[in-house]
């Protein structure tokens, strides 16, 4: 009875052993579908040509002659044969393939060849149970393929990634980035597509022991290959199905989905794909005793892995067939090929086969009767299992703290990143604004600038046009229109404190002076006199040209003596003017005529007559004087 119960216990994990072994080859090989958009059309069309004659499609590969390709163009070669081996489930060559195409590039010169390369190496690696240790560089594809727009290589990274997680258990995390994934993933094209994903979610859930979620992922991975008429993917979506209905106890549809898959498996040529459907078929009539049956598939089977050189499958395949002829009491061929399961694996690295081995052994042994020695060995075989699985979990705890640490510094790096975007993106901001704040001001300033100088120019022009207009242009006295206006002005507001005098002036013998010394001297001597003017007069007085030589003086606030001696101060000053004069007998004098107003409101007229009047007197009395009249 102990024995029976040791038995099932070491049964049941090398059943599950089985199933991971199982699943994970097969689902593995749709990864290796993930196809390459970037290749030249011969290299698509033989991947194309490799999902439903893999093993042709792996011939014409080898037919191809690279030694004249670029290093590139090798690395591709490579890449395309890890891919064909992938579809074919041979992971040692698959690694050899993506390594050598390693060898030739660099992930600076050929990023995306790299990237691809790196993760049809991690698959690989995968596929022989050691993927963790590729897990930084499915980080980094998986980062480059977002970085970069490549959805391909990303999705490729991503699926991989969830492979690796499902190996240390992480089920919820690889649902979760399988979900993400499906969400990305086209619904058709050369890439991974949503099927994948959707098989990839069904592996998942299978992992899990959960059949019936898993199925409609399945069906639509189905559905979808079917419609795409992919041979090879049809085979596997209908295998995982037929597998997962005999789990299920749905026993006809499970048998008629594994028996569809053997015979597509057939058609391609698909050696592993017979392969499993076989032992499948093997396990199931295995389990209902139908011995012969079981015996024909399991020796049929181990025929095509023997074929396609899958130790492990062959393994468990011996193992299998060890255990039918246990139960059918055929002693010396159980022996037989459990010994040759036990060639078949190296222990160091399945420790695992060896509690397989040894759990078959005590079953042979209590078959025949040697219920001591099956027990002992059972109870070995337990606490070998029992230590395996301890260091088992060691290791998952230990790879899973490893992804938790690249997951956490690629959050940090994204966060880093924003950051740094972000802080690049405010510095672009500001400097614009800055930039713009120069614009503004430069253009504020050239405004000023320009209304100064046009507010110059324009006083300028209209000082000009008011001087043009108001005063004469030889001695820069008052013209004749703007004396008399002012002098109108200040008679309007004559104040009786203020006495006021009207003065008319008038250059003796102007006439002679141009006859004698050129028109050109008189100019000169107006001017000087328009100098005199300004000198004599104050800024109460007005002074003015209103002739040729004659001039209109308006003085205001002077005793009658006062304004009688300013226009005297003037007529002495005119009197000395040769002495700036350098011509020959050069003299200029002037007469004038004051009149002072009174507040009796006579009109500016009859002023300027009187003035006049004056004048003339001091005119005709010799010239060179002053003359002040009383009206
Ligand atoms: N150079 C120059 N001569 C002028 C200007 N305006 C008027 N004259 C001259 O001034 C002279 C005035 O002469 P008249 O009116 O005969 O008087 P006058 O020679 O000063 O003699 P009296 O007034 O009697 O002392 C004329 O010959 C005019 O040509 C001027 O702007 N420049």
């Amino acid at each position: 009875m102990k024995s029976q119960e040791l038995s099932d216990s070491v049964s049941m994990n090398i059943y599950f052993k089985h199933m991971i072994w199982g699943t994970g080859l097969l689902l593995y090989s749709l990864a290796g579908l993930a196809r390459i958009s970037a290749f030249n059309p011969a290299y698509q069309d033989l991947l194309d040509l490799s999902e439903n004659q893999p093993q042709k499609a792996l011939q014409y590969w080898q037919e191809m002659d690279p030694v004249d390709f670029s290093a590139a163009r090798k690395a591709e070669h490579h890449l395309v044969a890890s891919q064909l081996y992938g579809n074919l489930d041979y992971p040692n060559k698959m690694t050899t393939a993506a390594q050598q195409g390693l060898a030739l590039i660099s992930s600076k010169e050929e990023p995306w060849l790299f990237h691809q390369l790196s993760l049809a190496l991690v698959d690989s690696w995968d596929r022989n149970g050691t993927g963790i240790r590729g897990l930084a560089k499915v980080e980094d594809a998986q980062r480059w393929g977002a970085e970069n727009n490549d959805l391909g290589t990303r999705l490729y990274a991503m699926l991989i990634l969830s492979q690796l997680l499902i190996q240390t258990d992480q089920y919820n995390q690889a649902l979760q980035l399988v979900q993400e994934a499906y969400d990305l993933a086209p619904v058709e094209g050369p890439d991974l597509v949503k099927a994948d994903f959707s098989n990839q979610m069904s592996a998942i859930y299978v992992y899990r022991d959960e059949f019936e979620i898993a199925l409609p992922y399945l069906q639509e991975t189905l559905a979808h290959y079917r419609k795409k008429d992919k041979k090879l993917a049809v085979s596997i979506a209908l295998f995982e199905l037929g597998r997962a209905h005999l789990v299920l106890d749905r026993t006809a549809s499970g048998l008629a989905y594994l028996q569809e898959s053997i015979q597509i498996a057939v058609a391609i040529n698909d050696l592993q794909g017979i392969a499993y459907g076989l032992n499948e078929l093997a396990t199931h009539h295995l389990s209902l005793q139908e011995y012969d049956k079981a015996e024909s598939y399991l020796q049929e089977a181990r025929q095509r892995f023997n074929e396609a050189g899958n130790q492990y499958m062959l393994f468990d395949n011996n193992i299998q067939l060890s255990q039918l002829y246990t139960q059918t009491k055929q002693f010396g061929l159980a022996e037989q090929y459990l010994t040759t399961a036990a060639q078949q694996v190296d222990p160091q690295l399945l420790p695992f086969s060896q509690i397989a081995i040894q759990r078959q052994q005590a079953n042979i042994l209590d078959a025949r009767g040697q219920h001591e020695e099956a027990y002992d060995l059972l109870t070995d075989a337990v606490k070998q299992l029992q230590e395996l699985e301890a260091q088992q979990s060691a290791e998952k705890l230990h790879q899973i703290r490893a992804i938790f640490e690249v997951e956490s510094s690629e959050q940090e790096n994204q966060l880093l990143a924003q950051k740094n975007q972000l802080q690049q993106q405010q510095l672009a901001i500001k400097n614009q604004q800055n930039i713009l704040l120069m614009l503004f001001l430069v253009s504020a300033l050239l405004l000023v600038l320009f209304l100064i100088y046009f507010t110059f120019k324009f006083r300028r022009q209209s000082a000009r046009l008011h001087e043009l207009a108001n005063y004469d242009e030889l001695t820069g006295l008052r013209n004749r229109s703007n004396t008399i206006y002012a002098i109108k002005h200040k008679l309007k507001n004559l104040d009786k404190e203020q006495p006021m005098y009207l003065v008319m002036i008038d250059l003796d013998y102007f006439k002679d002076i141009n006859d004698r010394f050129g028109h050109a001297l008189g100019d000169k001597v107006l001017k000087i006199f328009g100098d005199y003017c300004r000198d004599v007069f104050s800024e109460n007085d007005l002074a003015g040209r209103v002739g040729g030589e004659e001039f209109l003086v308006c003085l205001t606030g002077y005793t009658p003596q006062q304004a009688f001696d300013r226009i005297e101060k003037l007529r002495q000053k005119t009197a000395k003017m040769h002495h700036l004069i350098k011509a020959p007998d050069f003299s200029v004098t002037l007469s004038a005529g004051l009149c002072q107003i009174t507040a009796d409101k006579p009109s500016f007229h009859q002023w300027v007559k009187c003035a006049d009047k004056a004048l003339y007197q001091a005119k005709h009395a010799g010239r060179n004087q002053t003359i002040a009249a009383d009206l």
